[in-house]
């Protein structure tokens, strides 16, 4: 994997990671924050549906407690059977009626147990007496059950069988001066208006409920779950607001709230609140107690209504392409000042390595990978201009150990082997040019007697001096060099065949002659060859010694140069 890919991977990693963490974390945040704000709206929510039951109904229960303390009703009702007083009773009940918003009324004795009703449609004008209570019928068992408790005011959902109609009742007991219950009065709201006014509100996500001081369900949208006639209800048959909610521990904690609020005793404006799951969704109940009527207000907020996940999508879009648009910068920013640079660089080092200093150009932006680039091009200078030097002095060492290869280290004269390629070159040359040259072959005489009388240093002094005499007897594109020992050889180029015998003949004579000068006095002996296109080195060094043979055979000390026809060259 190159290191641009697995560069991106780490820093996609630990972006993910990162972006996980901060998901994690902005999750948990924004649960916190919907929950502050649904428990503040689940609270204002419960004040404002409170205020709008009690609003309609406070009116009602006022009436109520009026007509419960009107005299003539008190004063009739413990004596029913005074007919005055019963119509006047009749005409006070009907002036009620007229005022109740509803236009109805009743009104229940408790000696004579009779049941008094009219309705907005004045149905029962002079026939207001509607029937008999009768403890043993479960129908009427709510108003036994009221006076037996003896609370002076209760709000009921019943549906009346002998009436036909299912209200919203008000009910306020009536005590004569002795405080003693005489009989009971109220109104009814018809239920399902009602509930379309209070309950069943148009408002997406929002559900109020009423229960009564037990948890039984009074006033809600589906009448179902509505337990009518509570009060005569025995525990554990009533329809409490604990079936709304799908978890167990839902119920124990809308059931703990009511029972916190009870604890209470009602103080104003006291709400609690808690997350609930209400047909699989999550919902923020608040619950308020409201003392004037006994009951509590539950508004169940659904949160996914009220606050839905697509409202955060536009916060994940901003945080996906805030991610995307990091990693592709943060690519661009790493290629150009990371990758591209490194790569370049990586290019540059292989060339060197590979022996080549001519640079690619090398990217160097402003960092320690800019600098690392400079520094290596610096570097890269000095090691071509250090090599290039290099290579400069190993070629003048070779030339050097070139031209000492073929020199005579005591002498300075070429040796054997720069005279073969000397010999070489004139022979191609002739050929070419169909030329002769000469080649002579010269040895001192009798040198080993010079070595054993005067000593081996002052031989290689006469050889220093011959070769000295040599180097000033020919000519400076002539070629002399020692053979070995006390033998020299010169080859002439370009040469006829009377140079040759001149040049020979003057070698010859230089050197006896200068050698007596010196103390020591020496001759030569000088063979010479006048070589013909054509002639090979071993032809050309036969002769030459041949003719070299033929001076020392003849007592040394003279020159004689022989031609390819083996005859003697004789001075012009
Ligand atoms: N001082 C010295 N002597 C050398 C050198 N190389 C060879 N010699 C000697 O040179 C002598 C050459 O002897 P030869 O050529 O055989 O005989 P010669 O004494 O010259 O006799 P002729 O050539 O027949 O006149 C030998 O004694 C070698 O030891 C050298 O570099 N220095």
């Amino acid at each position: 994997m190159s290191l641009k890919t697995r560069l991106l991977s780490l820093v996609a990693v630990l972006m993910i990671t990162a972006s996980l963490a901060s998901w994690l974390a902005y999750r948990e945040l924004s649960e916190d924050i919907i929950e502050r704000w649904g428990q503040q709206v689940a609270e204002i929510q419960v004040r404002y549906d409170s205020a709008r039951l009690l609003q309609s109904l406070e009116r009602e229960i006022g009436l109520a407690r009026q007509m419960a303390d009107s005299s003539t009703l008190v004063k009739w009702a413990t004596a029913p059977e005074d007919e005055a007083l019963g119509r006047e009773a009749i005409r006070e009940m009907e002036s009620f009626r007229s005022n109740f918003r509803d236009n109805s009324y009743f009104v229940a004795l408790r000696d004579s147990r009779r049941y008094y009703y009219n309705n907005a449609d004045n149905e029962f004008e002079n026939n207001q007496l509607r029937y008999q209570l009768n403890p043993d019928k479960p129908e009427d068992a709510w108003f036994f059950q009221l006076i037996e408790e003896g609370r002076n005011f209760h709000l009921n959902v019943n549906p009346d069988a002998e009436l036909g109609v299912t209200k919203l009742w008000i009910d306020v007991l009536m005590r004569d001066e002795n405080d003693r219950i005489v009989g009971m009065v109220g109104t009814g709201l018809d239920l399902d208006s009602f509930l379309q006014d209070i309950v069943d509100i148009d408002q997406d996500g929002i559900t109020t409920l009423f229960v009564d001081y037990n948890g039984a369900i009074q006033l809600y949208r589906d009448q179902n779950y509505i337990d009518f006639a509570s009060i005569i209800k025995p525990e554990g048959q009533k329809s409490t607001v604990d079936l709304l909610f799908d978890h167990t521990e839902d119920k124990q904690k809308v059931l703990g709230m009511l029972q916190i609020l009870k604890n209470r005793g009602g103080a104003t404006g006291a709400v609690e609140s808690s997350f609930v799951t209400v047909d699989g969704r999550k919902h923020l109940a608040g619950v308020a107690f409201l003392p004037a009527i006994g009951w509590f207000e539950i508004t169940l907020l659904d949160l996914e209504t009220l606050l839905p996940g697509s409202y955060l999508w536009p916060l994940v879009a901003v945080f996906l392409t805030s991610l995307i648009v990091t990693l592709i910068l943060f690519h661009l920013i790493i290629r150009s000042r990371i990758l591209k640079p490194i790569i370049s660089l990586e290019s540059a080092v292989e060339k060197v390595r590979g022996g080549s200093f001519t640079l690619p150009h090398l990217d160097k932006p402003d960092n320690e990978i800019g600098r690392l680039a400079s520094h290596f091009e610096k570097m890269t200078d000095t090691l071509a201009h250090s090599t290039r030097e290099l290579e400069r002095k190993v070629e003048q060492r070779t030339d050097e150990l070139h031209r000492l290869a073929r020199i005579d280290a005591l002498t300075g004269l070429k040796n054997r082997r720069g005279l073969d390629e000397a010999l070489d070159e004139e022979i191609q040359r002739a050929e070419r040019q169909g030329t002769g040259f000469g080649l002579i072959w010269l040895d001192i005489d009798h040198f080993k007697a010079i070595n054993d009388d005067l000593g081996h240093q002052a031989g290689d002094d006469i050889l220093c001096r011959v070769a000295l005499w040599l180097k000033a007897g020919v000519r400076p594109y002539d070629h002399a060099g020692r053979w070995g020992g006390d033998e020299f050889v010169v080859v002439l180029s370009p040469c006829d065949r009377d140079t040759l015998h001149q040049i020979a003949s003057r070698i010859h004579e230089t050197i006896e002659r200068d050698s007596i000068r010196t103390g020591t006095p020496v001759t030569v002996s000088v063979g010479g060859y006048y070589c013909q296109p054509g002639d090979d080195v071993e032809t050309i060094l036969r002769q030459a010694d041949k003719a070299l043979y033929r001076v020392k055979q003849q007592g040394r000390n003279r020159v004689y140069i022989i031609d390819s026809q083996g005859s003697e060259i004789n001075p012009a």
